[in-house]
């Protein structure tokens, strides 16, 4: 790319340096993450207990099954869909249109695994491959984000995201240069935000949980609430799939090595820790502690689907009646910004309530070890950074408008807090 080419964007994650040390610290801390789960001692700091040799990490078979899964995600995205969602306005004007079908992809999935484990596959026989498994699909990622940055060589400048253009290989390389790349109608990264990644972490969840029940004669009650609470998550985030088309991810952030290997590799292997954890640690749970457990998830969620819809129908018809009554400001875009409701109690209801049920996720494992809350801190820190990221970008579209918001609600994620 020449100089002239280069975007203007500020520099983001640290520039280079920054993303060349995530580059090595995102696929290292997940092994160890995966290697601290089975260890006896289970620490979240500290040196691993040993470190696998690569004939413990590479499996031709192994990554032979990777792509089995792959390619049935992708024909599963290729059926019809119930409806055809069209995505923001882009640069040049026009509209990207998506299919609506993660739902049905995930049942689907559900019934196609329900008929092979009834006709003898052997799911329980997951838990033992995840090493090979996150190594061949770490490897996918990096070859993936490779070849997307050759594709976006050949992009119109028109489909380059606004982020990842600096001209610095490394950084591009991480951020992503395109946009939206797609094969004809096949998107990559909205393909790839919701479901390989998304669905094989509740099929590693339930692969963990059939492990523990042929180990120890039943399922645990903590194994079973992360399951259903992470499983609820993953179906809400396909029933209300269109919603994803407004991220972040889909309207501003490229696709490149963060987004591959975060949504490929990174959330199922490092988002299903808890069932790892409690498969090698069981933790016993008495129901009174569950029932708390259950009344915390409930009220995260609650504020999460709350703040999440109640956004997402203002943006597409203000005048829907649920959303008619709020008070809001007018911008100078002609958008306007809610300043009651949901988004009246922080600039962030939604994360909030996301962070909540990340808390419940993790108590069914008790606190005898910090392990299983590497989530809820990860989780914090990505959210704390993501809203910083947010508010520059809604105080460079709105400008005055977002600046009377921020004083109108002065907290950001935590009431009276933060
Ligand atoms: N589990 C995980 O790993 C992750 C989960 N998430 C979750 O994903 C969901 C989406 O998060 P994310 O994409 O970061 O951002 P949001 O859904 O919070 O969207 C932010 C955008 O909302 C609009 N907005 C902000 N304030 C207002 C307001 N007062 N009134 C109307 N519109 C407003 C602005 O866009 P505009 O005005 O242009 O519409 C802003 O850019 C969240 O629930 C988050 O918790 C996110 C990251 C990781
Ligand atoms: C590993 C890196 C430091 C960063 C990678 C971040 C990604 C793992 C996340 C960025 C935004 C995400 C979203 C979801 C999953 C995690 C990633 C990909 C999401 C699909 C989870 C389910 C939610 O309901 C959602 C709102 C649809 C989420 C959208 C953002």
């Amino acid at each position: 790319m020449t100089p002239r080419e280069a975007s203007q964007a500020p520099l983001e994650f640290g520039g280079p340096l920054g993303v060349t040390a995530m580059l090595l610290l995102l696929p290292a801390t997940m092994f160890h993450l995966l290697l601290a789960a089975r260890s006896g001692p289970a620490r979240l700091l500290g040196p691993p207990a040993y470190l696998p040799g690569l004939e413990e990490l590479w499996s031709p078979r192994v990554l032979l099954l990777l792509f089995i899964w792959l390619g049935l995600q992708v024909a599963l995205y290729l059926l019809p869909a119930r409806k055809v969602a069209e995505g923001l306005e882009l640069k040049d004007k026009s509209r990207l249109r998506y299919p609506i079908n993660g739902f049905q992809a995930l049942v689907l999935t559900a019934v196609l695994v329900g008929l092979g484990v009834s006709a003898g596959l052997p799911l329980g026989a997951l838990p033992g491959m995840l090493l090979p498994m996150a190594f061949a699909t770490t490897l996918t990622s990096f070859i993936f984000s490779l070849l997307l940055y050759a594709k976006a060589l050949a992009a119109p400048v028109s489909a380059l995201a606004p982020g990842g253009n600096s001209g610095n290989h490394i950084y591009d390389f991480f951020l992503g240069r395109e946009l939206n790349p797609r094969l004809g109608s096949f998107d990559f990264k909205y393909f790839c935000e919701l479901r390989p990644g998304l669905i094989g972490w509740v099929i590693i969840n339930l692969a963990l949980l059939m492990q523990e029940a042929e180990l120890r004669g039943s399922p645990s009650l903590a194994m079973c609430l992360v399951n259903g609470f992470q499983l609820l998550y993953v179906g809400d985030a396909l029933w209300y799939e269109e919603s994803v088309l407004t991220t972040m991810d889909i309207i501003h952030d490229g696709f490149g090595f963060m987004l591959a290997f975060g949504d490929l590799a990174w959330v199922p292997f490092t988002y299903s820790l808890q069932a790892q954890f409690l498969l090698y640690h069981p933790q016993p749970l008495g129901l009174p502690m569950a029932l708390l457990i259950c009344f915390i998830k409930a009220i995260g969620y609650y504020i999460f689907r709350g703040a999440n819809s109640q956004k997402n129908t203002f943006r597409k018809n203000p005048s829907d009646p649920s959303v008619a009554g709020l008070e809001t400001i007018p911008t100078a875009t002609g958008r306007q910004l809610l300043v009651s409701g949901w988004w009246g109690m922080v600039r962030h209801p939604n994360y909030l309530g996301d962070l909540i049920m990340a808390l419940a996720w993790s108590l069914p494992c008790g606190i005898s070890h910090l392990l299983p809350y590497f989530y809820l801190l990860y989780f914090t820190a990505l959210l704390v950074h993501r809203e910083a990221r947010d508010e520059q970008q809604c105080l460079r579209k709105y400008g005055r408008a977002w600046q009377e918001y921020c004083k109108r609600v002065p907290y950001r994620i935590l009431p009276y807090v933060y």
